[in-house]
């Protein structure tokens, strides 16, 4: 199952809801998801294989590209495509073009109206009328995925429509992403969250190593990448403090979710307009549709 929408519509927190772990980087920041990111989530009736995608939106950046071909590559591999969108802004042109995108694909379709704490309940009714009467659906759900509203009746709709099949995954496993892509979302929305205007689209980060060190503790080398030296500059911050701030409530999340002790090591450098570097790109793990 793949779940779709522009971005900022509160996929990932739907995902992370689910799968009740944090294994997708959130934040109030558009494009903050960028790797396809596989949540599994185990339920009495069955298990739900779900695929968080990055926003579907129009860019002529290389990374942007990349982000988006991710996310349409998602269309042929499921059993179900989840639509989402935001109730408080309703349906507009971003949404009419991921619908746009989806046209194509034979895969049933359920329509996902998240962030309904936000609208009057008589707007829920307008939406899914206006909404349906452009794509079929087989289904709409009304959600607030903050509040962990409506995911009961969404969790019984997606396993009446999903098919039957054997549970792949051990009851203990909620992603198949690596160690070493959890670390790097944590410290990435992080720094999504310190930091402000054009820095958290100018960052990558790089898990360089992952060792044991003593005591069973786990000490972690990662570099920040940003794309000039004025970036660099402020995500460090006068004398260390922002990079320390980030450091800190990277390595608190990390502990948490890994219930390990950690040891970060973070590193800022300079990689002039990675975003358009191909090489860069597949360093940092944003392969889709590269060659
Ligand atoms: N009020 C309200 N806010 C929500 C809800 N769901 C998500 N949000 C907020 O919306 C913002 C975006 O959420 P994300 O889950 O990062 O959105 P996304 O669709 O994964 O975003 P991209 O990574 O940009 O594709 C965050 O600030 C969330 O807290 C909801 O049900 N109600």
């Amino acid at each position: 199952m793949s779940l779709i929408g522009k971005p900022n519509v509160g996929k990932s927190t739907l995902l992370n809801r689910l799968v009740r772990e944090k294994i997708a980087a959130m934040s109030w920041r558009p494009q903050t998801t960028r790797n396809k990111i596989t949540g599994i989530c185990h339920l009495e009736g069955g298990q739900i294989i779900l695929m968080d995608t990055p926003g579907i939106h129009k860019s002529t950046r290389k990374l942007n590209e990349v982000m988006v071909k991710t996310s349409l590559s998602t269309y042929g591999d499921v059993d179900l495509i989840l639509f989402m969108i935001d109730a408080r802004q309703g349906f507009g042109d971003e949404d009419a073009f991921v619908l746009e995108s989806m046209q194509q694909s034979r895969t049933p379709k359920i329509l996902v109206i998240n962030k309904i704490d936000l609208i009057p309940k008589a707007r829920i009714l307008e939406l899914t009328g206006a909404v349906n009467a452009k794509e079929t659906f087989i289904e709409t759900v009304p959600i607030s995925a903050l509040k962990s509203d409506g995911l009961k009746l969404l969790e019984q709709v997606l396993l009446k429509h999903l098919p039957k099949g054997p549970r792949y995954f051990p009851e203990d496993m909620i992603t198949d992403a690596p160690e070493e892509f959890l670390i790097m979302e944590i410290i990435r929305e992080k720094v999504f969250k310190l930091t402000a205007m054009e820095i958290p689209y100018a960052v990558a980060v790089l898990v360089e190593s992952l060792r044991e060190g003593k005591r069973g503790m786990l000490v972690i080398d990662a570099t920040i990448f940003v794309e000039k030296a004025s970036q660099k500059k402020i995500v460090i911050g006068s004398g260390g403090t922002l990079l320390k701030k980030i450091g800190t409530h990277s390595r608190e999340e990390i502990e948490r979710r890994l219930g390990n002790k950690v040891f970060l090591n973070l590193f800022v450098k300079v990689k002039e307009r990675w975003r358009d570097d191909v090489r860069a790109l597949k360093e940092f793990g944003y392969t889709h549709g590269l060659h």
